[in-house]
């Protein structure tokens, strides 16, 4: 893969509009974005996800299911119907299982959230997990490999020892990307888009370092060379 398709912008604003204005800055920078939460909510958002795709943009939709079996099913075979990219679902056994019902033709790609980039082992503590980050996140990626999703979400820290067990057939995708000198936010297990990518990243996700910098098509150009150079 190019290291240009390597680079995934999420597009974490507020407005259909403001996204298609950060798309246009970005150019033929970047050729793959994600939709999360915020810009999917907002009005008019799952029809800019699709306008994204007819463009000939990849598209990534950060929804992180989490429901009852057969909401996740119905749910994931309704989003199947837009023609998107990947989509994200919490790695709970029966939340895996389902969304892999709802997504059985395989277009779609399902990844799943093992250990949000923003928690660290004082954080599963406070949760009421007796494990530490490193342990779930092999669990669960053990877990996901069963249920026959197609890629992790996970930190770039937990890739050298999550590659082995994922093999090279399942895709692993790391937010919690940060430049040298960028601010980290409120991400806590981060690494560089060079360290992410030779320790065996796909795809690395990068919003706010992109979207907030002055000049978002230099910066997202920047990484690409970084992660050219890995
Ligand atoms: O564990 C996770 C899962 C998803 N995300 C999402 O990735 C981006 C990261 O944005 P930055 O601005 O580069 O921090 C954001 O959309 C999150 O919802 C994550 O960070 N960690």
């Amino acid at each position: 893969m190019k290291a240009r398709e390597r680079l995934i912008v999420a597009l974490d604003v507020e407005s259909v509009d403001d996204a298609r204005a950060m798309v246009a800055a970005l150019g033929e920078t970047v050729s793959f974005f994600k939709v999360g939460m915020e810009l999917a909510y907002a009005p008019g958002g799952f029809d800019f996800a699709r306008e994204l795709k007819a463009a000939g943009k990849r598209v990534f939709l950060d929804l992180k299911l989490h429901d009852i079996g057969v909401t996740v099913e119905r749910a994931t075979r309704q989003i199947a119907r837009l023609g998107l990219d990947f989509l994200t679902v919490h790695a709970f056994p029966q939340t895996m299982a389902a969304a892999r019902e709802g997504a059985s033709d395989g277009a779609l790609k399902l990844l799943a959230v093992t250990v949000m980039t923003s928690y660290d082992d004082a954080d599963l503590k406070e949760a009421g997990y007796a494990c530490g980050v490193a342990e779930l996140v092999a669990r669960r990626a053990r877990q996901a490999r069963e249920k026959g999703v197609d890629g992790l979400i996970l930190s770039p820290l937990e890739l050298a020892s999550i590659r082995p067990l994922a093999g090279s057939d399942m895709l692993l995708v790391t937010p919690g990307v940060r430049p040298e000198g960028a601010d980290v936010g409120d991400q806590k297990r981060v690494m560089t888009p060079r360290q992410a990518v030779a320790a065996s990243a796909d795809y690395i996700v990068i919003g706010r370092p992109i979207t907030r910098a002055a000049d978002p098509a230099a910066a997202a150009e920047a990484v690409v060379r970084e992660i050219a150079g890995a």
